[in-house]
């Protein structure tokens, strides 16, 4: 991450990979809160290993940083079996998935990241496999073409994916346990947040856990990331310990408000704001006036936005809700909204269905 910008993005950089590491859950023991997901795949699981064959394949779903990849090493570590990793885009030939399935060993776990961006020819290659613990190899081209049947032990796919909607029928039809992963309330947050701390070694007060867990999106991926700059900053500017005063100061100067919005999402909601009152207006007006590209505004900032009830995207344009105008400290013109919501902004649920 080269930049604060980054700092609450759900996205993991590659050097950041690194750092995960450490903190992530081996066993499904330890993995936070997801307990209806957690629940299912313990009944799955112990089930196969009673009967002593591999549980149906695994698609794991949801927004990036909630723990698919954590997920699936779980699972292979409860299984007590191998996992081989790999990712959609990886496979680019069907023959390179062919020479990875028919290496697997008996009960292997097979993971598959970012599995709705695997290639046509793969993912065909890909049902068989699933289906009947075969595959067809095509040796040769034209009407010497011919298939050569391989046996591929029995295994378990597991399948992850950010953007469910793109995965084929088929494909999705073939997976026997769907697990949907959804955003983390606070409280999650700061349970994890708490094991995270421990096993990093950074003492921290309960309220500044709250206070870290409160900015974090609704994502494991940011409380983590903020807990490392948190402690970087306790560590050069204080004793070390992370209080509430030291995690405030610290996401002051990281421009994480107590929101978790970053700079650029309130420069979007500022400019909305003050210079359109509040919208409607276009995407790409909008992305001028903060000086950004417009696929930055509506990819980075927007589903955040729209997630805590700050911006709603209208046929008209884009259009600031009473909330970010309350919470950019301003007051809504008079009678541009109705009678006060009932509720707040729902920021940990992410609108799919399992
Ligand atoms: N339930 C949990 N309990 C403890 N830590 C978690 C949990 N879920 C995620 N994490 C932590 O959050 C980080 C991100 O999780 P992970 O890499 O599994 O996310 P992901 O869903 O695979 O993200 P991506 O879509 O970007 O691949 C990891 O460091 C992991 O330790
Ligand atoms: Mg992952």
């Amino acid at each position: 991450m080269s930049d604060a910008e980054g700092l609450v993005s759900a996205w993991a950089t590659d050097a950041e990979r690194d750092a995960e590491v450490s903190v992530r859950p081996k066993r499904l023991a330890d993995f936070i809160a997801q307990h209806r997901v957690r629940d299912q795949l313990e009944l799955l699981l112990k089930s196969a290993m009673r009967r002593g064959s591999p549980p149906d394949h695994i698609l794991l779903s949801g927004p990036p940083g909630l723990g698919k990849t954590t997920l699936a090493n779980i699972v292979a570590a409860e299984l007590g079996s191998g996992i081989r990793i790999t990712s959609g885009p990886a496979i680019e030939r069907s023959g390179d998935l062919a020479a990875i399935l028919t290496s697997l060993t008996e009960g292997d776990v097979l993971f598959i990241d970012e599995i709705h961006r695997i290639a046509k020819p793969a993912e065909e290659l890909l049902y068989s496999a699933m289906e009947d613990f075969r595959v067809d190899v095509v040796v040769g081209k034209g009407p010497g073409a011919t298939a050569i049947p391989l046996d591929v032990e029995p295994f378990t796919l597991v399948g992850a994916t950010t953007r469910s909607g793109l995965l084929t029928g088929p494909m999705r039809d073939r997976f026997g346990f769907v697990a949907h992963l959804d955003f983390y309330s606070p409280a999650d947050l700061e349970a994890l947040l708490q094991r995270s701390a421990r096993i990093l070694g950074v003492p921290i007060t309960d309220d500044a856990a709250a206070e870290v867990a409160g900015r974090s999106r609704g994502t494991p991926r940011i409380a983590n990331r903020l807990l490392r700059r948190v402690r970087d900053f306790a560590e050069v500017r204080a004793d070390g310990v992370v209080t509430l005063e030291t995690a405030r100061a610290a996401l002051q100067v990281y421009d994480v408000d107590d929101l978790g919005l970053d700079r650029l999402d309130r420069g979007v909601l500022t400019a909305l704001v003050d210079l359109f009152r509040g919208g409607p207006v276009g995407l790409s007006t909008l992305a001028v006036a903060v000086g950004e590209q417009p696929d930055t505004v509506e990819e980075v900032c927007e589903p955040f936005l729209v997630r805590a009830g700050l911006l709603a995207r209208t046929p008209r344009g884009r259009v600031a809700t009473e909330a970010a105008w309350r919470h950019l400290g301003r007051t809504p013109p008079p009678g541009s909204f109705g009678a006060p919501p009932q509720s707040g902004p729902d920021l940990f649920s992410s609108g799919q269905q399992a």
